[in-house]
This record gives structure tokens, sequence and C-alpha cells, in this order.
């Protein structure tokens, strides 16, 4: 753990595969792919398993540094800390060879860490990391965009930017999925609280029951009513959980730490399964449970048109429900991934 506190903000990388044979393609795809292989690939990204939970649709597991998800045709890591997450490209892409699947698009993003100087390189700087991913990709994903999302009313300060980069082998995107990714920070102090052990509480319990007790005392199992929870409490302080429901995801991860409060939640939904109606509800509950000083939201419209309807909606949600103003709102196309839209928001008073 860095000597200036721990880094909340997530590195996340996306990638995307094909079947080798449309002959000859197993449902299961990458799920294939043993435990001990995806283990040794964390060992070298310098994180672990603490829990693990699967559906018919994909595997989700909880690591010591945030998330893992394995889809037949899709993986999604996100680790924060100091955590090593571009060494997983090349390995990852080997073992979805073993099981006949091929590379089709990556996606690599973060926020702006809140201690830059402790991370490691290349993770001090965004082309560093973009030399490195380009370097771990096949040529075959030929088109390729880096952006860094700075709000202007932040140009010299890019202490609140989005950073992406999108490589594809298609010039039209194939998914429908909808990413949202917020970030937030300064969290409500009595709220963080809940991601402490307590004495008599969840102190005396296991990582697991001690995470079941969080969930509930934080309001967190209220977010998504019909998603499966696994959740993981950190000794003395800390929460990381990922929700399955169906082919969606969802995860949240806390450091409450005072100083370098920082909570994520993330969730994938397609705007043709009902869930639009109520992208800006599940929003609004996932960040009343922390009322952060400070939140960003991302939002990855794969293979969507990009709505602006949805994102207007968002800001007078959070704006009614919640006081918050938003203070900027960017909007970034990539060649074969869609679109990005980055907002950041902080309260009225503010
Ligand atoms: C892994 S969790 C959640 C990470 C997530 N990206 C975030 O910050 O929201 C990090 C929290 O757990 C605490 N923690 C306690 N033990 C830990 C461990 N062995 N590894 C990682 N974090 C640990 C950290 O101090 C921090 O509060």
């Amino acid at each position: 753990m860095a000597v200036s506190g721990f880094e909340g903000f997530e590195k996340r990388l996306e990638l995307r595969f094909f079947h080798n044979s449309i002959t000859n393609k197993n449902p299961m795809g990458l799920r294939l792919i043993d435990f001990e292989s995806l283990d040794q690939v964390l060992t070298e990204v310098q994180c672990t398993v603490v829990s693990a939970v699967a559906n018919h649709s994909f595997d989700a597991y909880v690591l010591s540094e945030s998330s893992l998800f394995v889809y037949p045709t899709k993986i999604i890591i996100k680790t924060c800390g100091t955590t090593q997450l571009l060494k997983s490209i090349r390995p990852l892409i080997h073992l979805a060879r073993n099981v006949n699947l091929t590379l089709r698009a990556c996606r690599y993003s973060r926020g702006s860490f809140i201690f830059p100087n402790s991370q490691p390189f290349p993770y001090t700087n965004f082309e560093d990391e973009v030399v490195i991913v380009e370097e771990s990709l096949p040529n075959s994903l030929r088109h390729r965009k880096s952006s860094v999302m700075t709000p202007s009313n932040n140009k010299n300060n890019t202490s609140r930017a989005w950073h992406v980069f999108t490589a594809s082998a298609d010039v039209e995107p194939e998914e429908s999925v909808v990413v949202v990714e917020v970030c937030m920070t300064e969290l409500d102090r009595v709220n963080a609280r809940s991601f402490f052990r307590r004495k008599g509480g969840c102190e005396e319990k296991n990582s697991d029951s001690a995470g079941r007790e969080m969930t509930r005392l934080s309001g967190i199992d209220t977010i998504n009513a019909n998603a499966f929870i696994c959740d993981f409490a950190f000794d003395p302080c800390g929460y990381s959980m990922n929700g399955v429901d169906g082919e969606r995801y969802s995860t949240i991860h806390v450091t409450p730490e005072d100083g370098f409060s920082y909570a994520s939640f993330e969730c994938g939904l397609s705007l043709y399964d009902g869930g639009h109606g109520d992208i800006s509800e599940v929003l609004t509950r996932a960040v009343d449970v922390f009322r952060p000083g400070c939140v960003s939201i991302a939002t990855t419209y794969n293979g969507e048109d990009y709505d602006h309807e949805v994102t207007k909606r968002v800001e007078r949600v959070l704006a009614k429900n919640l006081g918050l103003k938003c203070r900027s709102r960017l909007m970034d196309e990539f060649p074969g991934s869609g679109a990005v839209v980055f907002q950041s928001f902080t309260p009225r008073r503010k």
C-alpha cells in the first residue's frame, strides 16, 4: 500500500473477443479458461481473488484490489491501488487463443489518481500507458484512439480528467451494452463509517459476513433489489461487492479513510431492456449511499447511438434528488468503440 494512502481510483480494462470458428463455437467461450491460469495473470497484476460467484451468463470475482468479470466473449478487469493492470493484456489474449477466441476490441480507461506520484511506471503518465497498451495489442486492431477528457473549468488541473484508449478491429461497434462508471470522492464521513469494521459488529465477523452487514447497513442492497450480491469487507476498513443480475453486472468499491475517501459504482445495462428509464434512479440510489463532495460519471455507449436525453435526465434527477449540480459535460467518439460522455458534479452549495 502506498505511504501516502490507498489509491482508490481504478484502472479498467475491457477486452472483447470473437470465436475463431463459426461452426464449432463453445458457448462458454472465455469461461473455459481454468482458474489457475486466471490466478497467475492476477499475480502478475499484483492482486488476488477474495470471493467469487457465477450464474448462467458470467463469472464475477471480487479481487483484493477491485473486480474481474468473465463473460463468454468479454473480460472486464478493474484494479486499484498500485496494481499493474496492463501486464494482464498479453497473457489474457494468449489464454483466449487457447480456447479459440481472437481479440476484437480493447478499451483501457481510468480517472485521475489521488496520489499520482505513488504509481509505478507507466501509470505516472497516460501517454506511457497508451504506448504499453498499443505494444501489447495485435496489429489487427487497426482503429485506435486515445483521449484525455478534461473539464474546461479545470484546464490547468487534470485532477478531474477521464482517460480513455480504445482499439478495435471493426469500424462499427458490435455490442449494445452501455457502461456507467461513477467515481466519488470526499465521501460523507458518517456514511463512510459503515465501511469500517465495528466492535461487537463487523469486527468480530469473517470478511464475508462483515461484508454482508456493510451491504445492508449502508443501503447498497437497495440499489438493485434483483441483484445477487457477492460482498467482502477488508480489515480494518474497505469494502468491495459484485452484483449479478442475469446478464448484467454491477460493482462497488469503497475506500472510506478520511482524507482520501473514494467509492466507485459501475454497472452494465442495455438501452433496449427497459432498464434505460431507470439509470438516473439507480445512480441516485448509488450516490446517496456515499453523499460525496465530488462525483464524476463516465457513460460508455458501446454500440448504441449516444443518447442526449439519457444524459440530460441523469443531470435533472441528480439535481432534484441529491442537490448535485452538473459542472461539466464532455463527449468524445471512438472508432469502432462508440462514444463516451463524461459528466462532473458537485453539491450546489460548493
Ligand atoms: C480494495 S478496497 C476497494 C478498492 C476500490 N478501488 C476503492 O478504493 O474504492 C480498498 C480499501 O480496503 C482497504 N484495505 C484493507 N486491507 C486491504 C488489502 N489487503 N488490500 C487492499 N485494500 C485493503 C484499503 O485501505 C481501502 O480502504
